[in-house]
């Protein structure tokens, strides 16, 4: 059984049909990269997941349970996290609050900071600092590392490198690639070295359909299936 099952979902926003029947399957361990135009269904996969937008048709089974129906606070107590595009922190909170209320209870803070401070060490030093003050890419690390210490079982990663310096880039594809270690990983992202760089295995997406799919390894940047559906 695979640890997440979507098929043939069809999702709405009111009347505009923007998923036509995806399927898509994860297995516990992997790391799959989710590509595609701009506006083509990828945040709206993950939204569908996690029963944000629930799709009106099809099923989203995780570890074989059905989602539909389920509220996505429930997702998430299943061991769903998501890092979405537009990056979440507590800008009135420090860095160092922002990641400590992220620790799941039970779990070692201290262990989950430390962590978080040796993958960026930026964070560390800025600690004290108000969230709201950091730079864009600060809070793109911070947000990162919060859906990173929520030990979940599938982490749902939306265009993490997006708008960001290579420096940052880089950071956040070795902190993914850490989380990728012990934790499922679907990563939707643009930027397709990195996400091939980083991925067992791919979807392409388009027009709200699975267009192509394949194994990571074996596809480069000029290969036709991806050219095709990634060229402006
Ligand atoms: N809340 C919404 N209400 C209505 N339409 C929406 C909403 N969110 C997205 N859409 C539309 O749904 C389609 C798919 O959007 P989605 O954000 O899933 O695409 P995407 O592949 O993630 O693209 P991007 O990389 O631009 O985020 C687009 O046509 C978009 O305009």
């Amino acid at each position: 059984m695979s640890l997440l099952t979507v098929e043939d979902a069809h999702t709405y926003y009111g009347e505009s049909h923007v998923l036509e029947g995806v399927s898509m399957e994860v297995e516990a361990g992997e790391v799959v990269a989710l590509v595609g135009r701009n506006g083509v269904g990828k945040t709206t996969t993950l939204r569908t997941i996690l029963q944000l937008t629930p799709p009106r048709r099809g099923s989203v089974r995780f570890r074989g349970t059905e989602l539909i129906g389920k509220s996505t606070h429930e997702v998430a107590e299943m061991g769903i996290g998501w890092i979405p595009e537009e990056r979440r922190v507590f800008t009135q909170l420090s860095v160092e609050e922002n990641i400590r209320v992220a620790v799941p209870s039970g779990e070692d803070v201290h262990e989950a900071l430390s962590l978080a401070y040796e993958t960026f060490p930026d964070l560390e030093e800025h600690r004290d600092r108000e969230a709201g003050n950091l730079s864009g890419g600060q809070q793109q690390m911070l947000a990162l590392v919060r859906g990173l210490v929520g030990e979940n079982e599938l982490l749902l990663v939306d265009e993490p490198s997006e708008g960001l310096a290579p420096l940052i880039v880089e950071a956040v594809a070795e902190a993914l690639a850490e989380a990728a270690t012990d934790t499922t990983l679907l990563l939707v992202e643009q930027n397709l070295p990195l996400a091939l760089d980083l991925a067992d295995r791919f979807y392409v997406l388009d027009n709200g359909r699975v267009v192509e799919q394949g194994d990571a390894n074996e596809v480069s940047m000029d290969d036709e299936r991806l050219r095709r559906y990634l060229s402006a």
